[in-house]
């Protein structure tokens, strides 16, 4: 592969929702704004705010419509400058959202059954469905709208994932009109091999991998071999959370995701320009360790 100093790649950083939404110790609404504030500081141009979701399931993310309503969040949601993705699971929480302003969503759904029972109490025909129907309401008023495919190696409830499936539910998410599927190893059990694998089926079977971001949790430190094998295979797009912070509360024992500082400093030392500020980064991760440190 050659790297010179005009490569790229986009980072999405996950830390607001994926980073805040498995720990048990409530953070407050102010906190998480000063987090998105920070990180919007750091040059991230892409940042998944919050997820409407219930508060049964997830109750860190309760306060979504708070959050939302604060007038630095609206200040950036009414610039164009940095794309703020909200996830929602159905059409009440599209609702929410594209009430307070939001101009991208993200849908999500699971390659296998298992994970989409457990995480959204239907299977993965049912997720389509809900999914289909908040992008055809998003994308009719102009609302961009990213999708997620989940456990794209392992389920934590089934096992191995065919790759079939995964192809399967990129296809029907970019057909419903997201202009973009990230691939998660949600139990971050894969590894650069498997990634390669998997990415080049996919691309044989016509998907392109500007349509694909990488989303590696570091279960076994993997995430950032798994990003360059990721990135090796044309995929231009990963994403990322402060600190590592991250895991999803219907995965036993659930990791953190790769860390974004981890991801700029590699990517950058190897040239690839990823336009966030590295020092400004590791302060933004330093005290988000000291903040969960002090609980
Ligand atoms: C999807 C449901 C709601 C279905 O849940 P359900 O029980 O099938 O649906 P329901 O319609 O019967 O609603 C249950 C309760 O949720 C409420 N409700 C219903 N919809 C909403 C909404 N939009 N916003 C707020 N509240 C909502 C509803 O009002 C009701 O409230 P209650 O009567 O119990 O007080 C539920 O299963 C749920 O919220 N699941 C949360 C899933 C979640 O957030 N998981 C974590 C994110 S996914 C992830 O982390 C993976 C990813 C994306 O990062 C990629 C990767 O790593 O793989």
């Amino acid at each position: 592969m050659t790297v010179t100093t005009s490569s790229f790649v986009r980072i999405v950083e996950v830390g607001p929702r994926d980073g805040l939404q498995n720990i048990s110790q409530w953070i407050s609404t102010d906190t998480k704004l000063d987090l998105i504030y920070r990180l919007e500081c750091c040059g991230l141009r892409a940042i998944e705010l919050t997820s409407i979701v219930s508060h049964r399931a997830v109750p860190q993310m309760a306060d979504a419509t708070k959050l939302l309503q604060d007038v630095h969040v609206q200040k950036m949601l009414a610039k164009s400058s940095v794309r703020l993705p909200v996830l929602v699971p159905n059409l009440r929480g599209f609702e929410i959202a594209r009430a307070h302003g939001v101009k991208e969503i993200a849908v999500f759904i699971s390659a296998t059954e298992g994970f989409s029972q457990a995480n959204l109490n239907c299977s993965c025909d049912e997720a389509v469905g809900r999914a289909r129907e908040v992008v055809a309401q998003a994308r009719q008023l102009g609302i961009a709208v990213r999708g997620y495919v989940s456990c794209i190696f392992e389920d934590p409830y089934d096992g191995p994932t065919e790759p079939s499936s995964v192809l399967g539910r990129v296809r029907e998410l970019l057909d419903m009109g997201c202009y973009e599927v990230s691939l998660g190893d949600t139990l971050g059990t894969g590894n650069p091999t498997a990634v390669r694998v998997l990415l080049r089926y996919l691309q044989y079977h016509g998907i392109s991998m500007t349509s694909i971001a990488g989303h590696f949790h570091d279960t076994y430190n993997q995430a950032l071999a798994n990003a360059w094998a990721a990135y090796e295979c044309g995929v231009r797009t990963l994403d990322s959370s402060v600190g590592g912070l991250g895991g999803c509360p219907f995965v036993p024992h659930a990791r953190g995701n790769l860390a974004t500082e981890t991801l700029v400093a590699s990517f950058e030392n190897a040239g690839i320009a990823t336009g966030i500020n590295k020092e400004a980064l590791e302060g933004t991760a330093a005290w988000v360790r000291d903040l969960l440190r002090k609980g």
